[in-house]
């Protein structure tokens, strides 16, 4: 094939056209079902009032609201809207904002609400804290915390591939967040991507954007179309299969692999240059052999590790509970290795203020 465009991030983007959210409003302009209400002043369980005030501004000893968040500048875009950097006012501290804009349909608006839900019940280390959620104007805005290196799409942007004793500390966190998810919350976070792993100058590692494909792919009508890059999918979902926790494991694999070898997993014929369509490299990813890691480049953990994660059989591959004790994590657990060090040695990225 004669193509020779560099592989780019395959997306879908969000078609323009907006279906009124008037429908689903009550009279004071607050967006409600059963139990839940979300408006300018936040998320509210009605029915768990106590619970939810505590939960509302987790780990915060003060409210949020939006009239109290001035913008300092856009951090990020993507194929949702964009990320703000935002500044409380009267506190000072600094959030990202995360701002979404909504096309509700009707048989969306159930799976948004859970997804609201989930979202900002999930309290742990290595899953980005989302504070707060506003609905305005048509419009759904996520107050996150702030991970000041952006994310592991930055990372490699600068240093194009990731020496094995920081990838070993940076699964470590990220599968952390994985078996939160799929074993204590019990859900698939179905995104996990370079740009979806946010990095701080602690040199923590956290995982985000939990639900919010979801959201997106509800907000155009179709609960099961995928927002976003296909380039880290399993096989099962390209196909439309049933698909369960092992899908987050092979696109952790596609990341890891990818950070250690500094590209794209998957090889193109020789004349190629890069992947003449779209649907080839789905059609690759589905037919042709998983990709794995070279090992006279490799050590024999690492290589051990990336056939546990991309195996075209979901049930071949391991669990994110079973990962944490692999030997390529256990083989770097007490060897002191600050991943702040290769943080702090990198530049801010662009948009970020120094
Ligand atoms: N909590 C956060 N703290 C700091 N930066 C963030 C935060 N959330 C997102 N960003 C930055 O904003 C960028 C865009 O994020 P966003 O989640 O909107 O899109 P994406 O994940 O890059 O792409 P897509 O929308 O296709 O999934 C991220 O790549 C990251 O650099």
């Amino acid at each position: 094939m004669k193509g020779t465009k560099p592989l780019k991030q395959l997306k879908l983007s969000v078609p323009a056209e907006k279906t009124p959210i008037t429908d689903f409003l009550t009279a004071s302009g607050t967006f409600q079902d059963g139990d839940l209400l979300l408006n300018q002043k936040g998320l509210r369980l009605i029915s768990e009032e106590k619970e939810t005030r505590s939960s509302d501004a987790k780990e915060l000893d003060f409210q949020i609201s939006l009239e109290d968040l001035e913008t300092i500048k856009v951090i990020g875009k993507g194929s949702g809207g964009v990320v703000q950097l935002v500044r409380h006012k009267w506190v000072g501290r600094l959030f990202a904002l995360k701002v979404i804009q909504m096309n509700i349909q009707e048989d969306a608006r159930k799976q948004i609400v859970q997804e609201l839900k989930i979202n900002q019940a999930l309290q742990c280390p290595h899953i980005v804290v989302c504070h707060h959620s506003f609905y305005h104007n048509g419009v759904i805005s996520l107050v996150l915390e702030y991970m000041d290196r952006g994310s592991l799409a930055d990372v490699i942007k600068q240093v194009k591939t990731i020496l094995e004793p920081y990838l070993a500390v940076v699964c470590k966190q990220v599968l952390q967040g994985l078996v939160y998810l799929h074993n204590e919350r019990h859900v698939i976070h179905r995104d996990i991507k370079p740009s979806n792993l946010l990095v701080n100058h602690k040199g923590e590692v956290k995982i985000t954007d939990f639900g919010v494909s979801v959201m997106l792919a509800s907000s155009i009508g179709q609960r099961d179309t995928f927002v976003g890059t296909y380039n880290y999918m399993s096989p099962e979902r390209i196909t439309g299969s049933t698909y369960d926790y092992s899908s987050d494991i092979w696109s952790l694999g596609m990341v890891v692999l990818e950070c250690a070898i500094g590209r794209f997993p998957y090889k193109q014929s020789e004349e190629q240059q890069g992947w003449p369509n779209f649907y080839e490299l789905l059609e690759t990813i589905v037919v042709k052999s998983p990709p794995s890691a070279p090992p006279d480049q490799f050590s024999p953990e690492f290589c051990s590790f990336i056939s546990a994660c991309i195996q075209k059989d979901p049930r071949d591959r391991m669990s994110s509970l079973d990962l944490l004790n692999h030997p390529f994590i256990k083989k770097f657990e007490n060897k002191d290795i600050h991943l702040a060090i290769l943080v702090d040695s990198l530049e801010v990225p662009v948009n970020f203020p120094r």
